[in-house]
């Protein structure tokens, strides 16, 4: 499945901007949020290297930032042989402001792509409706 082309050009114009001094892995993500505005994000990495945070997390930063709450969609971009995948704290992080059929769009640099929905990247993922106490 080809990505959408915005997401993909944002995803890919902000993964030039990773900061990964350490794994040289540079990643973009780029969100369509419910009102339509993207929002990137890339890899910050820290010399404590737990305390690196990935793409995915710096797209939601800046969608919260920019008051959205919910992801349409979202690309994710690396220079790997096959798609690069969210990590599974990421998957939960998406998790938060992504329905079920949202979907998640793989791709690398020289062009093939694997989308995947919410739902088939984490399963039975424990959401904010199970908080639900409405
Ligand atoms: O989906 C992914 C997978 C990995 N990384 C980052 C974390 C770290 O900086 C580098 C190597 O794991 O890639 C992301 O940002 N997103
Ligand atoms: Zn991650």
């Amino acid at each position: 499945m080809n990505p959408p082309q915005d997401l993909l050009e944002a995803a890919l114009a902000v993964r030039e901007r990773a900061y990964v001094p350490y794994s040289r892995f540079k990643v973009g993500a780029a969100i369509r949020a419910g009102s339509g505005v993207i929002y990137p994000g890339c890899n910050v990495e820290n010399v404590a290297y737990p305390e690196g945070t990935c793409a995915e997390a710096g797209a939601i930063a800046a969608m919260i930032a920019g008051g959205d709450t919910r992801i349409a969609e979202i690309v994710v971009v690396a220079d790997s042989e096959t798609p690069t995948t969210p990590c599974g704290g990421c998957r939960q992080k998406i998790r938060e402001f992504a329905g079920p059929e949202a979907r998640i769009t793989m791709a690398t640099l020289d062009g093939s792509a694997m989308t995947m929905t919410m739902t088939d990247l984490l399963p039975g993922a424990f959401g904010p409706e199970h908080m639900d106490r409405a």
